[in-house]
């Protein structure tokens, strides 16, 4: 008989809003336990699931499975980049921007029983600043509700609303210098998404032609709008048509540079980061294998 594969899973215990508690038992029900070997983990500080990641690969781990949403994944999956060592998700998140577009369950059994096929795709992995991104980074309004989120003791879709609410009251567009493979552009902009895959989560898409594995990145330009076009704006994003508003330009590339006049609070995959007001973007293409 092959000897079970083993898997680490790595439980983030605040994302999402979520208890966990009863997630270990849910795991030795669904999972095939005849073919695999689970072990469990719980995050006690941020960044510590990638730094857990990182000891699974040197452990010798055959999968290292996210129980959380997109930050979660992101520090896991920033480790495990280029390590032949597969990153697997339960959806556990606020968002799941990148689990709802890669077709994983929301529910919790059923993901889980999704590992039990372990079959993998190979995904893109983009770089602002050396810092790594599978789904989407941002710079202007989004990164904005990704701080004040981060900040807020709401989790959920409803955090992101409040925070939402929040930004907006205050929030002023900047003027952004683009370089996009080699073309340049002035944009004075509400927000800038640069996109690996279509969603935020909750089913919002920014970039709805985005594809996770095409070696492409899409640079989503928000233009000031007028606050009468919001409600617009909203069906865009949830309808998978804002590439139809005539506030958002969509440019592929896969070599970026963007410039601001001050330092720029950028969110990677939906957490804050204070960043330089030069930005270099780029892309790796299909670096880490995800199991869906
Ligand atoms: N024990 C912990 N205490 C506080 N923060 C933690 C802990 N473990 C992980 N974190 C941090 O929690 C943050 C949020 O996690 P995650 O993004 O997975 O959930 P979410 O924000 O609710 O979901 P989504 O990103 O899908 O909207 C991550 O940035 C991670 O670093």
């Amino acid at each position: 008989m092959a000897a079970r594969k083993r898997i680490l899973f790595v439980i983030n215990p605040i994302s999402g809003g979520r208890r966990k508690n009863a997630f270990k038992k849910q795991v030795l029900a669904a999972l095939d336990l005849e073919k695999f070997d689970p072990t469990f983990q719980q995050t006690t500080h941020a960044n510590h699931a990638r730094e857990l990641a990182l000891d699974a690969i040197q452990e010798k781990y055959d999968a290292v499975i996210a129980v959380g949403g997109d930050g979660t994944i992101n520090e896991i999956g920033s480790a495990l980049v280029g390590s032949n060592v597969p990153l697997g998700i339960v959806p556990e998140g606020s968002g799941n921007g990148l689990a709802l577009y890669l077709g994983i369950p929301m529910n919790e059994a059923a993901a889980i029983r999704r590992i039990n096929k372990f079959e993998t795709v190979d995904v893109d992995c983009g770089e602002i600043n050396k810092h790594k991104f599978f789904n989407i980074a941002g710079l202007g309004f989004d990164a904005s509700v990704s701080e004040s989120f981060a900040n807020d003791t709401i989790r959920g879709p409803l955090g992101y609303l409040k925070s939402i609410i929040n930004v907006l009251s205050k929030y002023k567009p900047k003027v952004y210098k683009l370089v996009i493979d080699g073309q340049e552009y002035e944009r004075q902009a509400f927000m800038i998404s640069v996109a690996n895959s279509p969603q935020y989560g909750n089913n919002a898409y920014i970039a709805p032609h985005a594809s996770i594995n095409d070696g492409i990145l899409d640079v989503c330009i928000v233009h000031k709008f007028p606050l009468y076009i919001l409600p617009m704006m909203v069906f865009h994003l949830f309808n998978r048509s804002t590439d139809q508003s005539d506030y958002v330009e969509i440019i592929p590339g896969k070599h970026i540079q963007i410039q601001t006049d001050d330092s720029n609070i950028v969110h990677i995959d939906g957490e804050p980061l204070e960043l330089s007001n030069e930005l270099e973007i780029t892309i790796q293409s299909k670096s880490l294998q995800v199991i869906c």
